[in-house]
């Protein structure tokens, strides 16, 4: 049986302090099961000082992007070598605001789900339709193509260990949640397409998560569908009472 994961993704949000604060209390409340992982994918700045505090905690720590080259003259970038090196275990690759904003690509997204599992970290690869190509009903389209191009030449037990989060655009940080039927839909329609550039058996073992104003109140319901095994969340990661919430759902 495949495990919920939470993860929250800040995106640009607290300041040190704030980071810290959060971690000091989730660290001690979250629970020790076998069905929930929990993890905080935070701005770079961040990072060291999550990861020593979340020591000894079931509290994984991961980055919200990375570039795909070891090191070399990429200013501004951080690389999967840096991201291990301080004891990352995650990596958000493709989310949409990446897309949209900083031209992250298929092929980038790709190279970067590479990099990761060539330096140790877990990939959690987004994909996800705008609300134009869903009222076109290019949805399951759009998607299907995200995910074979994100999971070129990787071997099927890195295929296994791909987190995919999948993110309707138009339900991200907008309050509308897709129905847990629609999303459900969607994420049946990624693990038959998992099957077919692996196999069954692979497919199987995929997380696939769905984000997309994931809150408390909605939280349960997603994850009671049949291809939805955790959520990627954002503005209700942020409070650690509300992240300890939707982790606990997790355990159920
Ligand atoms: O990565 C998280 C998603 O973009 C969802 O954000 P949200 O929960 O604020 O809608």
């Amino acid at each position: 049986m495949r495990k919920n994961i939470i993860a929250g993704n800040w995106k640009m949000n607290k300041v040190l302090s704030e980071a810290d604060q959060f971690i000091e209390e989730v660290a001690k409340k979250v629970p020790n099961n076998n069905n929930v992982e929990a993890i905080v994918c935070a701005p770079f700045l961040f990072l060291p000082s999550l990861v020593e505090k979340a020591k000894g905690s079931n509290v994984k720590i991961g980055a919200q992007n990375m570039h795909y080259e070891e090191n070399g003259a990429y200013t501004g970038e951080v690389s999967p070598v840096m991201l291990k090196d301080v004891g990352v275990t995650h990596v958000v690759i493709g989310h949409s605001e990446r897309r949209e904003y900083f031209a992250e690509t298929n092929e980038s997204v790709n190279k970067k789900t590479h990099a990761a599992f060539k330096h140790g970290l877990i990939p959690i690869v987004c994909v996800g339709e705008t609300l134009e190509q869903r009222e076109a009903n290019e949805t399951m389209h759009h998607v299907e193509t995200q995910i074979t191009k994100a999971l070129v030449d990787l071997t099927d037990d890195q295929v296994a260990n791909t987190i995919i989060a999948y993110e309707p655009i138009w339900a991200i940080g907008t309050g509308k949640t897709a129905s847990s039927a629609d999303a459900n839909e969607v994420c049946t329609h990624i693990r038959n397409v998992i099957k077919n550039v692996t196999n069954e058996e692979i497919a199987q073992k995929v997380i696939i998560q769905y984000g997309g104003s994931v809150k408390p109140e909605n939280v349960e319901e997603l994850l009671e569908q049949s291809d939805i095994d955790g959520a990627l969340v954002g503005g209700a990661s942020l409070k650690a009472e509300s992240f300890l919430t939707l982790v606990e759902a997790g355990t159920k």
